[in-house]
């Protein structure tokens, strides 16, 4: 079991902003986290990478919490935020050369890794290029390719399709099976539910910080009596029966 999230109640203050979650992310699973803004989604990113603590429960990955072995924890967890996070004075190649220095990898042997996805890309024979030279969604790319060279246990991905092309989000799917297949954990966090729905294989819906429903989209359509919904109408539904908007 990778990703073991025990009764976590968690927050930035001692106000709770989580309550009591439990879920799990199997090996080769990949698991939509799901919820309107404000939910917790992020907040239950932060204290998967170890950057809150909870206030109660544990988080275990691969069976260990941050505590036992916080390098091995992290090494083993590959993030993809939201907002692009790059080094203005780092040209792309040396992002790829950092990545592998601070998770210990062999540099050639990241770029062996990197080749490929540089060239899924189209980020190839731009490698002495500054991020200031860089689009948005080719920023959010490099972070992909950091991520993934490093191929660790888990993938933590926030909210990856908005800056991304069609052709891109078509080729980041691609690669998201192909890792789920090759043995990895996925948790996604979005918005973009007919994109989770294609490739995520269960759902954690999140509302005000506490899990308001998790399961396949056959176990949530059974929960909802739903049968035949999409997630968008099912969520939909759920907004409307809860009284908030989408
Ligand atoms: N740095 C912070 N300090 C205090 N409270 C915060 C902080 N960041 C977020 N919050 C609060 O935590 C709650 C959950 O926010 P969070 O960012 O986890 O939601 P989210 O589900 O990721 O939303 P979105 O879809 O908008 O990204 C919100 O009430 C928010 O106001």
């Amino acid at each position: 079991m990778s990703l073991r999230i025990e009764h976590v109640t968690g927050g930035y203050t001692r106000r709770p902003i989580l309550n009591d979650l439990s879920f799990n992310v199997a090996d080769g699973e990949l698991v939509g986290l799901i919820g309107l803004n404000g939910a917790g989604k992020s907040t239950t990113i932060k204290h998967i990478m170890g950057l809150l603590e909870p206030f109660e429960g544990q988080i275990f990955l691969n069976d260990k919490t941050i505590h036992m072995d916080s390098t091995l924890y992290r090494r083993n967890i590959g993030f993809i935020p939201e907002t692009p996070v790059l080094y203005e004075e780092l040209t792309l190649k040396e992002h790829i050369e950092i990545t592998a220095m601070a998770y210990g990898l062999d540099v050639d042997r990241a770029f062996k890794s990197a080749t490929p996805l540089l060239k899924l890309f189209r980020l190839d024979g731009r490698l002495e290029w500054f991020p200031s030279d860089f689009s948005k969604g080719m920023k959010q790319k490099v972070m992909i390719v950091c991520a993934f060279i490093i191929e660790p246990s888990l993938y933590v991905i926030d909210e990856p399709f908005l800056g991304l092309d069609p052709l891109a989000i078509r080729d980041f799917l691609k690669l998201l099976n192909e890792k789920k297949e090759q043995g990895a954990s996925i948790l996604m966090s979005t918005h973009v539910l007919n994109n989770a729905e294609k490739i995520c294989d269960a759902f954690v819906i999140l509302h005000n910080g506490k899990i308001y429903a998790k399961g396949t989209l056959s176990q949530l359509r059974e929960k909802f009596k739903m049968p035949g919904a999409s997630l968008d109408d099912m969520y939909g539904r759920l907004a409307d029966e809860e009284g908030f908007l989408i």
